[in-house]
């Protein structure tokens, strides 16, 4: 099984005849091989998906952290008794429906033709309503888009022209053979393309874990500089929004802006009268537009996708989409933004953390939705480790700040920063780590949460029907689920890694004569892939979804990962105590930022 997935790309499908061709796929035969193309390739990519060390500690540590322990330590027999190889614990229903599939229909035909139109009808209807308000905006990106993609080509092609050995290949024949447009370009394009893709080139200058480093390096410039909206601009905005002349309420405001990221520009700036150093975040004209067109796109595209293949529900995927569009249209209204630093100010400051982390204050009289005046930070990017160095004597120390802090908040407040890449996070002057931006937040409601407690509880103490249902709350499903019989699948997934903590590697060091041994316990990284990729995988075969508040926080224990890598490449999170998960109080306690009214 595995090794037909390590093939990348899969081979297109030869059964097609050539009179066929690519037009055969329209045909019931070509549409069944196409499907099956697209659920091997989207195979493949599930099993070479690495989650990063990071994100596997935090899970597996989530677990040890509320269980008992017992049940992973069972004797490494089991193990030998089921094979090590997970794939080998193959639940009995997966079983069963894969014989089923190849003989029965499970309904009719009419009835499955008649769900179907149905389907179809609702997906028309959900068309034409984004269509509605996604309205002119849409033609208009296009037309962006178009030109866009014409600038950069043509600047690619002027390269090639007037320096063609930069724009070859060093293959054995330069002229000949050319090498397709490569980061470089691609980040230019993505920066002439605006909001949505620098977010994701954030996301590719984030996550070391998953995309090429040559990428990683070239996108890093994403994180916040794009080309500056003129100050005259800026000016106008400010002055409209606040509805007075700057000059009323800053002493000063400097022309030249101290960033120019994904959806805002940033000045510094001096408050009128108090004298405070603040920096003014003005929203980029133009953003909602580019927003609104580029996220419904996407949207749509996914819900036709899914349509056409309906395996695709399987990966939550038109779920997540949903969810980053609703928060990424959030992220253009500021007023939601002050109110997310100011429940993050509490929670720090409740739980006497301010000599440790912060977050900037909001000076309400001169914000809207707009515009955010907030105090001014001052210190280095996170991954500045050079500048760090100069401030603090141990990053490693820092980084570990950093993590508490904001693990903390994932379980104290009722929101958590989901952006926290490498331009959101600093290391202020006085030691301390600031948190900046908070657009984009996650939210994972307090139900979730317990199923997800409950889960990682009976992982420890063996309960497996307790963790189907647990399963079962956290994923959404129409379906009566039998729990009984999912526990069993489960507990087939678990046994077989029993002894999943118990890998002692022991090294020495030093002649016979003054041998050191050290040993430190491992978590074999494939291992914890497959064990998670097979729960979602026997979820889902009971009508689970993945669930689609996750894909943000797995988002960001992702960009953790890099952070690791860089301050403390020998930091091991599932090991180290420092690393706390943090104190949940209980459920209605959080640091609730519906409370205060903006
Ligand atoms: N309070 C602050 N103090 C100092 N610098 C700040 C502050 N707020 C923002 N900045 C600077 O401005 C940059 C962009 O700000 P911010 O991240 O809030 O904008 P954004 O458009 O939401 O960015 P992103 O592209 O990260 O989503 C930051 O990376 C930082 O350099």
């Amino acid at each position: 099984m595995l090794s037909r997935y390590r093939r990348y790309p899969p081979p297109i499908p030869r059964n097609l005849t050539a009179r066929e061709g690519m037009w055969g796929y329209c045909s019931p035969k070509g549409f069944r091989l196409a499907r099956s193309h697209v659920n091997e390739t989207i195979g493949h990519w599930s099993n070479v998906m690495n989650l990063g060390t990071f994100a596997q500690g935090y899970l597996v540590k989530m677990a040890l952290s509320s269980a008992t322990l017992t049940a992973l330590r069972l004797p490494s027999s089991v193990l030998r008794q089921h094979g090590s190889n997970l794939g080998q614990a193959v639940p009995s229903r997966l079983v069963v429906r894969a014989q089923a599939a190849s003989s029965i229909p499970s309904q009719g035909p009419d009835i499955a033709r008649a769900e179907r139109v149905k389907e179809f009808n609702k997906l028309l209807g959900d068309v034409a309503k984004i269509a509605v308000s996604t309205g002119p905006r849409g033609a208009v990106r296009l037309a962006q888009g178009i030109e866009a993609f014409v600038t950069v080509g043509g600047e690619y092609l002027f390269q090639l022209f007037t320096n063609p050995e930069s724009a070859t290949s060093q293959s054995a024949t330069p002229g000949l053979s050319l090498t397709p447009p490569g980061p470089a370009q691609l980040r230019r394009l993505f920066e002439r393309l605006g909001a949505t893709y620098i977010k994701l080139g954030q996301l590719i200058a984030s996550a070391p874990t998953l995309f090429p480093p040559e990428y990683v390096k070239e996108f890093q410039s994403c994180l916040d500089k794009t080309p500056p909206i003129p100050f005259e601009d800026i000016k106008a905005i400010v002055r409209k929004e606040l509805g007075r002349p700057l000059e009323e309420v800053y002493d000063f405001v400097d022309p030249q802006p101290l960033a120019s990221a994904s959806i805002a520009q940033v000045h510094a700036a001096r408050l009128r009268g108090s004298q405070k150093e603040v920096v003014i975040k003005v929203l980029k004209p133009g953003v909602e537009d580019i927003l609104t067109a580029d996220l419904n796109f996407l949207y749509v595209t996914a819900r036709v996708l899914e349509f056409l293949n309906p395996e695709l529900a399987r990966t939550s995927l038109v779920s997540i989409l949903g969810d980053i569009r609703a928060s990424m249209l959030e992220e253009v209204d500021f007023r939601k933004e002050a109110l997310n630093i100011e429940a993050f100010r509490n929670y720090v400051d409740s739980l006497g953390l301010s000599n440790q982390a912060t977050a900037p204050a909001v000076y309400r009289h001169c914000s809207t939705e707009r515009v955010l005046t907030m105090e001014r930070l001052f210190g280095v990017p996170l991954t500045d480790l050079v500048s760090i160095r100069s401030i603090v004597p141990n990053p490693e120390t820092t980084l570990i700040t950093a993590l508490n802090v904001w693990f903390g908040s994932l379980l104290a407040c009722e929101t958590f920063h989901a952006d926290v890449h490498a331009g959101n996070l600093l290391v202020l002057n006085d030691g301390r780590v600031g948190f900046i931006d908070f657009g984009i937040v996650g939210r994972i409601s307090p139900a979730t949460w317990a199923a997800v407690e409950t889960f990682f509880t009976s992982i420890g103490n063996g309960q497996y029907n307790a963790m189907a249902a647990a399963l079962v709350q956290m994923g959404a499903t129409d379906t009566a689920v039998d729990i009984p019989s999912f526990g069993r699948d489960l507990e087939k997934i678990f046994t077989a890694v029993q002894d999943l903590d118990t890998n002692v590697i022991i090294s020495t060091a030093g002649g016979p004569q003054n041998a050191t041994i050290a040993a430190s316990l491992a978590v074999d990284e494939q291992q914890v892939n497959n064990l998670l990729l097979d729960v979602v995988r026997v979820s889902e075969d009971y009508g689970l979804k993945f669930p689609r508040e996750f894909g943000l926080l797995l988002k960001q224990l992702l960009y953790f990962d890099r952070y690791t890598k860089l301050l403390a490449p020998t930091l091991n999170v599932l090991e180290d105590d420092r690393i706390r998960l943090g104190n949940r109080p209980p459920f209605g306690n959080g640091y609730n930022s519906r409370v205060s009214n903006y």
